[in-house]
């Protein structure tokens, strides 16, 4: 069975990024590629990076009017990610003209309440929903708007699930029993997001940071 975990490799080193991914490539299903490395290494990196023959996770977290968002989707089409992110709080339109887009084979998800949000972060910025009924709310305008799934927190997962039966679900924020959270504060453990619904876990620090990534990313595997 193919292994749900994708590695987020959040690192500006094009070399660091290949050396970890090779080393845990046998106990991941694929690569998560962000803005830390996209920023650094730009398209020529996640062409490098595609190489490996791993799938690749592009989460560019894209958050803008519907016409620069569309044409920065556009402009991605060639590298034919796997799974693509936009902040589905960019609206339903915006998410519409994202999927049309993107080509036939990408996932496009959009991202509901940050993992490293809680509720008093959501209120200091005028959000009065709590981040379950934020999740929620975002998760049925994602559906509405035609994209494949939803990030969300390992807390909110099933009640997204259950309002989208066949939507696709990445999870972040994971963290193995007594792992350290660092900044995410809506966490759980890789068995607890999958038992509740996930599709696709994002774990990063805990392979990347760790002494031995490949024994760490197969140490989480052997919890699934
Ligand atoms: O809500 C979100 C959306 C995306 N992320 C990304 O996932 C990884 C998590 O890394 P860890 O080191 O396992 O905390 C990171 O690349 C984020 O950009 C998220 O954490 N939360």
């Amino acid at each position: 069975m193919t292994s749900p975990v994708y590695v987020a490799l959040d690192t500006p080193d094009l070399e660091r990024a290949k050396a970890i991914a090779t080393k845990v490539r046998h106990h991941v299903g694929g690569i998560k590629l962000g803005l830390e490395f996209f920023t650094a290494n730009g398209r020529s990196g996640v062409k490098e990076m595609a190489q490996l023959g791993l799938p690749i996770f592009l989460d560019l977290k894209l958050h803008d009017i519907p016409n620069t968002v569309a044409k920065a989707v556009q402009a991605l089409r060639d590298l034919e990610p796997a799974v693509l992110t936009i902040h589905a709080a960019g609206g339903r339109a915006m998410m519409e003209d994202a999927k049309a887009a993107a080509p036939a084979g990408t996932k496009v998800v959009g991202v509901t309440v940050l993992t490293s949000l809680d509720d008093d972060d959501l209120r200091s910025i005028g959000v009065e929903s709590d981040s379950h009924a934020q999740v929620e709310r975002l998760t049925k305008l994602a559906r509405e708007a035609g994209l494949d799934g939803v990030v969300c927190s390992g807390a909110e997962v099933k009640a997204a699930k259950r309002l989208w039966p066949d939507g696709f679900f990445v999870v972040p924020g994971v963290r193995p029993a007594n792992g350290e959270a660092g900044d995410q504060k809506r966490v759980v453990t890789p068995r607890q997001a999958l038992n509740d619904g996930a599709s696709m876990l994002v774990i990063g620090r805990p392979i990347t940071a760790a002494a031995d990534p490949d024994e760490a990313a197969r140490a989480i595997e052997a919890t699934l």
